[in-house]
């Protein structure tokens, strides 16, 4: 099993939550977009899945520079809010990623400087959400959120933890070893978080980034380290990275899945062959076709009319505007 998540209470809100409309509330999801290849698929898969599990938040796309027009006008009609953004270098290094392109990812930084918003949920544009999430925009404030990695896939080739077979999912199977001093702390996948945007935090995350030594994942490494002390892991079903389908069955619910991330080599559903490592399981390609059939519902494309109304008559929001506080049933606990 994996280790004992500290029971995060943020997941178990109590009856005080109320359900708070989008409408002028200043919480939203949030991807990264860059570049001018396919990753507008993946946008555009997780917009129209948030909109399948009726999320009441918008969804930013945070693009660099290159993304073509064509592809920006492709996520406004998909109802996103495109945000560009100045790409983050990190300091000149020789540093080998573990995928070269990973260096554009330190760009993610920028969203620290959302500062319209005072909460958000980043997702990666190779996610998908296959049940509401929004409760985690209602968790309490000063934790940095987000689910535990795995270090057993060849990616992780040059670290420590592989060296000696070590992995946070199964502590116990084989320990760290003493003379190796403690086992490293407890490392998240940067794939998917909550975060609280602030100028305080985002200026010294840019200060922080240029004194900081560049390591092979980047911008994910470089957010662990920092948030490190107020890091709060929660369940595996807010962000099913794949490789735990075939590293660590043990400690993942297939079916309980609420947001899955395909990062696993060749397992992007828009460039998927199935011809990679493990990419012919019957899991894996259940999940491709789970997020094609999302992508390809037409019935899921924004619909500016009848967001517009809905978004005013819908009576669930009038309800709450005009009653006292609806308390919700509380987020599953993390326990
Ligand atoms: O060419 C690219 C590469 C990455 N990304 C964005 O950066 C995120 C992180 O990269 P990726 O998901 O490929 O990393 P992984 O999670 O697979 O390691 C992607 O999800 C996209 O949102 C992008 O827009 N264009
Ligand atoms: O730039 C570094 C990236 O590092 C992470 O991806 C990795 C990591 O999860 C490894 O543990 C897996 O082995 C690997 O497959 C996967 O690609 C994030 O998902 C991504 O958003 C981004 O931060
Ligand atoms: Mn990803």
């Amino acid at each position: 099993m994996a280790p004992e998540v500290p029971p995060s209470d943020a997941l178990s809100i109590a009856g005080s939550g109320k359900l708070t409309p989008a409408l002028g509330s200043r919480k939203a999801y949030v991807t990264f977009l860059a570049g001018t290849g396919d990753y507008v698929k993946g946008v555009v898969g997780l917009a129209k899945g948030l909109r399948k599990v009726k999320s009441i938040y918008p969804l930013v796309v945070a693009i660099l520079p290159d993304v073509p027009e064509e592809h920006r006008e492709i996520l406004r009609s998909q109802g996103c809010i495109v945000k560009e953004i100045e790409p983050v270098y990190p300091p000149a290094n020789q540093t080998q990623f573990a995928m070269a392109y990973y260096v554009i990812n330190y760009s993610k930084l920028r969203i620290w400087n959302f500062l319209e918003y005072s909460k958000m949920v980043y997702l990666d544009g190779d996610i998908q959400v296959f049940e509401n999430i929004d409760h985690l925009m209602d968790t309490p404030d000063g934790y940095f959120y987000a689910v535990m990695d795995c270090f057993c896939e060849k990616t992780w080739s040059h670290s420590p933890q592989y060296a000696v077979g070590y992995c946070q999912q199964c502590p116990n199977k084989v320990t760290w070893p003493a003379e190796m001093g403690a086992p490293p702390p407890l490392y998240f996948n940067a794939g998917m978080f909550v975060h609280e945007p602030s100028k305080a935090t985002y200026e010294t995350l840019l200060e922080t980034l240029q004194i900081a030594p560049t390591t092979p994942f980047a911008e994910q490494d470089f957010l662990n380290t920092f948030f490190n002390s107020i890091y709060k892991p929660i369940p595996p079903i807010y962000n099913l990275v794949l490789a735990m389908l075939w590293r660590h069955p043990e400690n993942i619910e297939l079916e309980k899945a609420k947001v899955v991330h395909y990062c696993a080599a060749g397992s992007k559903p828009w460039r998927y062959t199935g011809e990679e490592a493990n990419m012919d399981r019957e899991d894996i390609k259940m999940l491709v076709k789970k997020w094609w059939d999302i992508y390809e519902d037409e019935s899921l494309d924004y619909k500016p009319e009848e967001e517009a109304d809905e978004s005013f008559s819908k009576p669930s929001i009038l309800a709450s505007l005009l009653e006292p506080a609806v308390s919700y049933v509380p987020a599953p606990s993390a326990a």
